[in-house]
């Protein structure tokens, strides 16, 4: 379809709403099982974001795809490498999840296009991101979907590190001047050390006893690196599940609030 013909109606409230979106790989992939998507979830979540008004940016995760590569290459935010095969194994499956995620986001209607980071993000020595967000502002301009991923990247000093679709949220967020941030993960919010879904977090320490790891393998930190990343954002970020989003997508603000 042409971005003109078939997108939702974001003729009204929505059309200058910018939103950031991360659809995170414990809820597109079955996390646990290499390479495997949970297209149940991944349909859902597709047929939730076609409802979003205005410009949207979607980010994904790495599941059981590109994690699970990075831990066997030893490649994490902060450890990387200079084994170029390595490099290639992980962003090659990083491109067939985005490949799945773009295709799910078209066969729901939305305008989807790809954008790799390894071809559009560097890291300097002292591991600070920097991302090219011209070609995803030209989409939004163009009422297309840019869709973002975690990838790995090259990182001065250090050959290449992995970059987490969360911090890709915030790069975005700031550069785009995002009105609403999302993250859809496994959990309907951050738990307090209860089990509890914590309403609101205003730093680290409130929550530093209570977040942790991810359930399954990941590199980048789980729900403790998601929280700390978040809170660098100066805009509020609502962190949610697959129920959440669909209220996220009509203007709710579901889960934990990070501000
Ligand atoms: N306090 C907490 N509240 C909620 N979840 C937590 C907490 N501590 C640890 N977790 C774990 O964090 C995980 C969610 O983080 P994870 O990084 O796996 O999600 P994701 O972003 O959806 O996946 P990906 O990193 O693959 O994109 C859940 O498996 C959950 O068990
Ligand atoms: C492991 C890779 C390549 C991407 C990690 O992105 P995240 O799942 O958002 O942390």
């Amino acid at each position: 379809m042409t971005p003109e013909q078939d997108a939702p109606d974001r003729s009204e409230a929505g059309l200058e709403t910018t939103t950031v979106l991360k659809l995170g790989g414990s809820v597109v992939t079955q996390k646990g099982t290499p390479e495997t998507i949970d297209a149940g979830a991944l349909e859902r979540a597709a047929e939730a974001v076609a409802t979003i008004p205005g410009r949207v940016v979607v980010v994904h995760g790495g599941g059981s795809f590109g994690h699970h590569y990075a831990a066997e290459h030893g490649v994490s935010s902060a450890e990387g490498t200079h084994d170029d095969g390595a490099i290639r194994s992980i962003h090659g499956a990083m491109k067939r999840l985005n490949e799945a995620v773009v295709g799910a986001l078209v066969e729901a209607g939305v305008s989807a296009l790809p954008v790799h980071p390894l071809s559009a993000a560097t890291r300097a020595a002292d591991g600070t991101l920097r991302l090219e967000t011209t070609p995803a502002a030209a989409m939004l301009e163009e009422r297309f979907v840019p869709v973002l991923h975690g990838d790995t990247i090259v990182h001065a000093d250090a050959g290449a590190t992995i970059v987490s679709g969360d911090e890709l949220v915030v790069a975005l967020s700031r550069a785009l001047d995002a009105d609403r941030v999302g993250v859809c993960s496994s959990v309907p919010g951050v738990y307090d050390a209860d089990g509890d879904v914590i309403e609101r977090i205003g730093s680290f320490d409130d929550v530093a006893d209570a977040v942790g790891a991810s359930d399954s393998t990941d590199v980048t930190g789980g729900m403790a690196g998601k929280v700390r990343e978040l809170l660098s954002l100066d805009a509020s970020a609502y962190v949610f599940d697959l129920d959440g989003l669909e209220a996220f997508a009509g203007g709710g603000d579901p889960g934990t609030e990070i501000e």
